[in-house]
């Protein structure tokens, strides 16, 4: 690999690529690495291993065809002691058949109850922050956004794969000590990837009693229980029929003893990164007050002309809100939820990644998910920048076709780099449906939560203001009980937002 450029000792040793793993900040160290050897895009980050931050190699990589295949990276995140799951197999031909068998579940097609299930997820959300959060002159009650978000995605998961919340929002709090489990477990997910001779030691039988199981009172192994126990429901003498992604992967012959390592994973993969796309972008969001201003102004001029649902907006309206969709995406190409390394190891015969850089088969070639999202050549000069506006179609002054394409292109090249935050091909996320749901609601739902708790009860807008039956904060947003001319109840009461930022 001596034709890509990295830090000397990369060399030699997977000491540098542990220290930027575990330092918190492998985001912006790999972009930098990618940035300072020459510019190019792929850069050495350990002996057997690149990171890559071209979208086209990325690609091609993950390509339905391609002879690229999983690196043995993903083992790590094998969760269940003794199964693997749709994330962890390395074998081709066993990922394509769950993959095959799962698709169809996650989709949505099959499961009926999903839209309303998260609306459901919200509602129990601002019912939260009605009941605990809402302060008043004497009783100051401040609410951690990013802690409850967390809880609304957790649940909506635990909804939606098998028909039960977990009841995070219901308690406000973490009944299993899942979260605070997977803070300890991730940061160790991503050494095992590199040390991977570590997991094999720790799949010894003397030391499998230190991974987490079903039977355990607490952490990741008290919601594999809990799924476990979700699972059960549906086979044996009286299986409990629904429709819904359990349902469907059962239809589609997976096994119970799949099924117990598929659902802890989904609830992994569902949870925590949805929720870091749904906090980063409502903190972008309402820390811009240009942006707020006008995302609200979008929202309120549709709920008034009837293009928008209460209590919840549709998925379906969401998206064809315009400036709504800029901010998801500027906001998951800000901070793209999955920064792991993904690796993907090439073919036996060797590859071209760059012109005249050629890698040996075996090479580990792992993804620069932020670098990726920062191209200056595809976002332009601030790349560094949240500004939703890019995402919006430019007046055209006849000059922009000779462009590569003009306006429509760069638009095209933007949408098709932001998509790869969920990967890409057949190895791409197959929660993207359901995530984007959760977005479309959540982003503007929250933010109008927000700022109707956050302005003493002077609002005067239609979409922060309505009827505050028994003193109870309201739903807001109701068009048809907009009365501008009745003053709003005077007692203070707000809520007040902060964001513990986490990455
Ligand atoms: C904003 C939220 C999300 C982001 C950014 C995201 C991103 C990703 C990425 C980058 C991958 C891996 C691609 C690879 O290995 O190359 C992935 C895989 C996956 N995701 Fe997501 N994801 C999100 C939400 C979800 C949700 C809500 C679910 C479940 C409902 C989910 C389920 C999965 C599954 C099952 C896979 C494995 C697919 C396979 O191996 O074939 N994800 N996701």
């Amino acid at each position: 690999l001596q034709n890509f450029g990295g830090e000397w000792s990369t060399k030699y040793s997977r000491l540098w690529l542990l220290w930027a793993n575990s330092s918190g900040k492998m985001n912006t160290i790999f972009t930098v690495v990618n940035d300072k050897y020459g510019g190019r895009p792929t850069a050495r980050i350990a002996p057997h291993m690149l990171i890559t931050r071209d979208a086209e190699l990325i690609k091609r990589m993950n390509a339905v065809r391609s002879p690229f295949k999983r690196s043995e990276w993903y083992t790590a995140l094998r969760l269940h002691p003794t199964r693997d799951n749709i994330t962890s197999v390395t074998d081709e031909s066993v990922h394509s058949d769950i993959r095959n068998r799962m698709s169809p579940g996650y989709s949505g097609k099959e499961n009926t109850h999903m839209e309303s299930d998260i609306d459901h997820r919200l509602l129990d959300l601002f019912d939260l922050i009605t009941r605990k959060y809402s302060s008043t002159a004497q009783n100051f009650r401040p609410v951690d956004l990013s802690r409850i978000i967390t809880y609304f995605t957790l649940d909506v998961i635990s909804t939606v794969a098998f028909g039960q919340e977990f009841g995070f929002l219901k308690s406000d709090s973490d009944p299993f000590g899942y979260i605070a489990n997977l803070k300890e477990f991730l940061p160790a997910i991503i050494v095992f990837g590199a040390y991977t001779e570590l997991q094999r030691i720790l799949r010894l039988p003397i030391f499998r009693a230190i991974l987490p199981k079903s039977t355990d009172k607490r952490g990741l192994g008290r919601v594999m229980g809990f799924a476990k126990e979700r699972v059960e429901e549906r086979f044996g003498a009286k299986p409990i029929v629904r429709q819904d992604m359990l349902g469907s992967f059962i239809a589609r012959g997976m096994m119970q003893a799949e099924l117990e390592s598929e659902t802890l994973t989904q609830i992994t993969a569902g949870s925590d990164s949805t929720a870091s796309a749904l906090r980063m972008t409502l903190y972008f969001i309402t820390t811009n007050p240009a942006v707020y201003t006008r995302l609200l102004d979008e929202i309120t001029t549709a709920i008034a002309i009837g293009r928008v649902s209460r209590p919840i907006i549709r998925d379906a309206e969401a998206r064809r809100l315009p400036y709504l969709q800029a901010c998801i995406k500027e906001g998951l190409r800000m901070y793209p939820p999955v920064t792991g390394l993904l690796a993907k190891e090439v073919p036996a015969e060797g590859a071209e990644l760059e012109p005249g850089k050629f890698a040996p088969g075996g090479t580990w070639v792992a993804w620069n998910s932020w670098g990726l999202q920062r191209n200056q050549g595809i976002f332009g000069p601030d790349a560094e920048v949240f500004r939703p506006e890019r995402w919006l179609p430019r007046e055209s002054d006849g000059q922009d076709k000779d462009e590569e394409g003009g306006e429509e292109r760069r638009l095209e090249r933007m949408t098709e780099t932001v998509g790869l935050v969920f990967g890409y091909g057949r190895f791409g996320c197959l929660g993207r449906g359901v995530a984007m749901m959760e977005l479309n609601k959540g982003i503007i739902e929250v933010s109008g939560e927000i700022l109707c708790f956050s302005r003493l009860m002077q609002c005067t807008s239609p979409w922060i203001y309505s009827a505050l039956p028994n003193d109870k904060m309201p739903r807001c947003c109701s068009a048809s009980t907009y009365k501008p001319s009745t003053p709003p109840s005077p007692s203070p009461r707000s809520a007040l937002v902060s964001f513990s930022i986490r990455i």
